[in-house]
């Protein structure tokens, strides 16, 4: 999991996930499978990204209340994924939830899918959340504070930008995960994304795994973009 780089599978279809991971034949790559995806193509995506060894980062981010939570994740943590995540805004209730249904899940002798938590989406800036949440503190105190609640509820780590990582991990502990996406090359084109980072910023500030979506999979040639990323990264192909 640590110094992992997620490529982000947000595509619409098994055939353009296949179209896109064929040129990498032979790479054991971190996906993540988003809601676009599972979606439309529900567990079998999951059991055939599996089949080609690849380690799954299932991103539904769920967020109910926590009885439909805790009972959710037991299903996820049948299809034997490696990492899953809720929204911290649910509570330190519905993530207590979300963990018992993982441990209470998890097949024998299978490693449970670690947990984390959405802090702020790395779309929201500080002035979006004090205007539309209505949250009047900073946006790094926001984040803080829901990193130190899904530690508290016993989960593996946190979704956050990168500039939020270093001082998670000063107060939360080095071996709490900091997973983060808005990860975009100097050049690239930031879209949706507000709190933006370098994969070398992110590797700098100690984060444990980048996700990297539209920069790799809308590439001209993704395989190309996928090593760019790595190497600044200073990931380890498989
Ligand atoms: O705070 C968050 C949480 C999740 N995401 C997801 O990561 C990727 C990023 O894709 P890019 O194309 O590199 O922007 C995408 O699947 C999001 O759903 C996020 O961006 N921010």
């Amino acid at each position: 999991m640590k110094n992992s780089l997620i490529v982000a599978l947000d595509f619409a279809s098994k055939k353009e996930v296949f179209e896109f991971l064929t040129p990498f034949e032979g790479e054991k790559l971190f996906v993540k499978v988003g809601m676009e995806l599972f979606y439309q193509e529900g567990p079998s995506m999951i059991h055939e990204l599996k089949e080609k060894d690849h380690e799954i980062f299932l991103d539904l981010k769920l967020h109910d209340i926590p009885n439909t939570v805790g009972s959710a994740m037991k299903g996820l943590a049948r299809l034997g994924v490696d990492l899953v995540n809720v929204h911290a805004a649910g509570g330190k209730e519905m993530m207590m939830r979300a963990l018992e249904g993982l441990e209470a899940a998890t097949p024998a002798g299978k490693e449970r899918p670690k947990l984390i938590a959405v802090t702020q989406l790395t779309s929201t800036s500080e002035q979006q959340m004090q205007q539309e949440q209505l949250i009047q503190a900073s946006l790094e105190q926001s984040v803080m504070h829901y990193a130190s609640l899904a530690k508290e509820s016993g989960l593996d780590g946190v979704v956050c930008s990168s500039h939020e990582a270093s001082l998670i991990r000063q107060n939360l502990g080095t071996d709490f995960l900091t997973v983060t996406p808005g990860i975009r090359l100097g050049s690239d084109d930031l879209q949706d994304q507000k709190r933006v980072a370098t994969p070398r910023f992110a590797r700098e500030a100690g984060v444990s795994a980048i996700v990297v979506g539209r920069s790799i999979t809308k590439a001209a040639d993704p395989v190309k973009s996928y090593h760019k990323f790595m190497e600044e990264w200073g990931g380890i192909l498989k």
